[in-house]
């Protein structure tokens, strides 16, 4: 489990980022991590893996402080970030240098992916597009095997075809051992991946839930019946998109686009319906 107790961060001479944030990530799942520009989240995912540390409070990974930067701590994350700069070596020799970090590495699950991807072992990294080398990455952080995988906008860079192979990859390597962080803008890229979703908004955590306990809660579409006071949120366009109090509704497909939006525009709406709710219908 990795834990942020009553994290405060703003960077020298910048404005607050973090404002007294409290939050737990739980082995076994896949979170989306979701805010506008410019709200922390790369900043969060560089905090949990020690590339900065926290004016206040703490961040615990797997009970030991990360930003005391120990062997056994660090070994167990990797962390894909949105920008890089990767050498000139080739993809064997990156591997070769940089996996011995990783007591769980598993070589041929790296190879595996790389081909997967389309790429050669024997390529000049230096030589690959800005999306190869972003698979190179991706990779990498899957074979890496570690308990905590955070992935800062893993599918900006890559092709169409790619995207949905990233999901279905990482559908695959979802285990109860892990936990995987990704943060992104194109909420489409995740879906049907994750199974819980964090909101990030104005220093804070604005959101919290998993998708089950979404899903079991309020309903996503336009709608046609049922009083107008279980709409907490309808989408100010043409469509009639709506979040719903789900009531005696059929299960629908949680639309991340729009349960973000309905939370930007009226948190409190949203966390008191599921905040409230103690019986969680059959799954
Ligand atoms: N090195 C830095 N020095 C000063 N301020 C910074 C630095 N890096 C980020 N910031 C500021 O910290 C805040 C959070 O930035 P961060 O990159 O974490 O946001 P983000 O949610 O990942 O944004 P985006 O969605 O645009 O990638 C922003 O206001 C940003 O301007």
């Amino acid at each position: 489990m990795i834990t942020l107790n009553n994290l405060k961060f703003y960077f020298p001479k910048g404005k607050r980022v973090f404002d007294d944030v409290t939050l737990s990530f739980v082995a076994g799942n896949i979170y989306g991590l979701f805010g506008k520009n410019g709200e922390g989240k790369s900043t969060l995912m560089r905090i949990m893996s020690g590339l900065l540390f926290p004016k206040s409070g703490q961040c615990r990974v797997f009970d030991e402080d990360i930003s005391k930067r120990t062997v056994s701590c660090l070994q167990n994350v990797f962390i894909v970030p949105e920008e890089f700069e990767l050498n000139g070596l080739k993809i064997t020799t990156y591997e070769q240098v940089n996996s011995v970090f990783y007591p769980k590495f598993s070589k041929d699950q790296f190879y595996e992916l790389i081909a997967e991807f389309e790429l050669s072992k024997d390529q000049k990294i230096s030589t690959l597009s800005f999306g190869q080398k972003k698979k190179v990455l991706i990779a990498f952080g899957i074979a890496t095997n570690t308990k905590l995988l955070l992935m800062d906008e893993p599918t900006n860079g890559l092709d169409i075809p790619s995207k949905s192979q990233f999901r279905k990859i990482m559908a695959s390597v979802a285990d109860e051992q892990r936990c995987i962080v990704i943060s992104t803008h194109q909420v489409r890229d995740l879906h049907s991946l994750i199974n819980h979703v964090v909101i990030l908004n104005q220093c804070n955590i604005a959101f919290d839930y998993s998708l089950s306990k979404v899903s079991n809660h309020l309903w996503f579409g336009k709608p046609t019946q049922g009083p107008q006071e279980s709409i907490i949120y309808a989408e100010p366009s043409f469509t009639g998109k709506s979040v719903l109090i789900r009531e005696d509704r059929e299960e629908s497909e949680v639309d991340l686009e729009l349960l973000f939006n309905a939370v930007l525009n009226n948190s409190d709406a949203i966390n008191n319906v599921l905040k409230n709710t103690y019986h969680d219908h059959a799954v």
